[in-house]
């Protein structure tokens, strides 16, 4: 298994680390438009190889597209990140162009490849993927609801005091600051609903935390989270590599499912060696689909501004 990653920045960088630490792929090549950088990061990466035990050969190239040829699955991290009091919508303006541009390139030398979108506004940029690419949709999977999930069940667990292994729950919806859908009423403790442990202001703390997950971050490092959003692209990777069939929200393409059609917007899939398996349907509330409509609606704006 072949896999690009585009960006050997930060999230870029931990997303090809994670990969070749699970030692699930035989070759990752990451592509960056700074002269020498992507090289540097690779070459740095494999002299960790012998000390971290892993086979997968990663290599580094400055925008020559030809070492790309063949991937089976390609990620797009290519793009700035936000800046503390910056909303991830705020980057469209810079980052649709060079999307658009990094999936011409993809899919001129990997015309069967699987993408995953993960510059913001992902669900945007998934969105501009589809309309740009030629790819079926079961080939264009945005990551937001990987990452959003792993910091809803952090929250969770802090909240409940228990261990993070104890704590199961997923966010769906748009990622970003106030579109995200952290669906309490599903998440459990070893099978127990958690709503039976947490107050009500308890339960509200854990909903606006993961929500605004992202720019807590931002704020703290002065730049976006790289380390979760790595991870979370490597488990989504390992999934189609592997064809693990595993169930994982993510920003898809979709055509009646939740109400909504021709938007990208996190709902549960199944993962597997096609990319997307199928969109998993679950019973939301009254509430929820409430919410779930009104992220469609603020997504579909920011759609409005992408010029084709
Ligand atoms: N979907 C999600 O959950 C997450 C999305 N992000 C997004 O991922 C993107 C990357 O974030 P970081 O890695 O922190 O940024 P970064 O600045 O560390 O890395 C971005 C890299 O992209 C490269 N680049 C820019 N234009 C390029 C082009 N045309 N071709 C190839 N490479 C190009 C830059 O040289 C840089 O090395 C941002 O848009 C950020 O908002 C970040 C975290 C989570
Ligand atoms: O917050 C950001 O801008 C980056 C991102 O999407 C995340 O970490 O969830």
């Amino acid at each position: 298994m072949k896999v690009t990653v585009v960006g050997a920045g930060a999230v870029g960088a931990s997303c090809a680390e994670y990969i070749a630490m699970k030692n699930f792929c035989s070759e990752v090549v990451l592509v960056d438009i700074k002269e020498g950088f992507a090289e540097g990061k690779a070459m740095d990466l494999m002299q960790t190889a012998s000390l971290n035990g892993f086979d997968t050969k990663i290599t580094g190239t400055t925008g020559d597209y030809s070492k790309t040829a063949g991937s089976h699955v390609a990620v797009i991290t290519s793009g700035i990140p936000r800046k503390p009091g910056m909303t991830r919508e705020e980057l469209i303006g810079i980052n649709a162009g060079i999307v658009k541009d990094v999936t011409e390139n993809l899919v001129k030398n990997s015309p069967d490849v699987i993408i995953i979108v993960v510059s913001n506004p992902m669900d945007t940029m998934a969105y501009l993927v589809h309309k740009t690419s030629g790819l079926p949709k079961n080939k264009i999977i945005g990551m937001g609801g990987a990452l959003d999930s792993a910091r809803f069940k952090y929250r969770l667990a802090e909240a409940l005091e228990a261990p993070i292994s104890d704590v199961d729950g997923m966010v769906i919806a748009a990622h970003s600051d106030t579109g995200m859908l952290p669906l309490l009423s599903k998440a459990t403790r070893n099978g127990v609903p958690v709503t039976e442990f947490l107050s009500t202001e308890k339960q509200n703390y854990v909903i606006e935390e993961t929500k605004v997950g992202g720019a807590t971050l931002t704020k703290l490092l002065g730049t976006s989270a790289w380390y979760a959003p790595g991870a979370a692209v490597s488990v989504m990777v390992q999934a189609i590599a592997c064809d693990q069939k595993k169930m994982i929200p993510c920003s898809l393409m979709l055509d009646g499912e939740y109400g909504e059609s021709d938007i990208c917007l996190g709902v549960p899939a199944i993962i597997g060696a096609n990319g997307v398996e199928k969109i998993v349907d679950i019973t939301l509330t009254e509430e929820e689909k409430a919410k779930f409509a009104e992220a469609a609606k603020a997504v579909r704006e920011v759609n409005g501004d992408l010029k084709f």
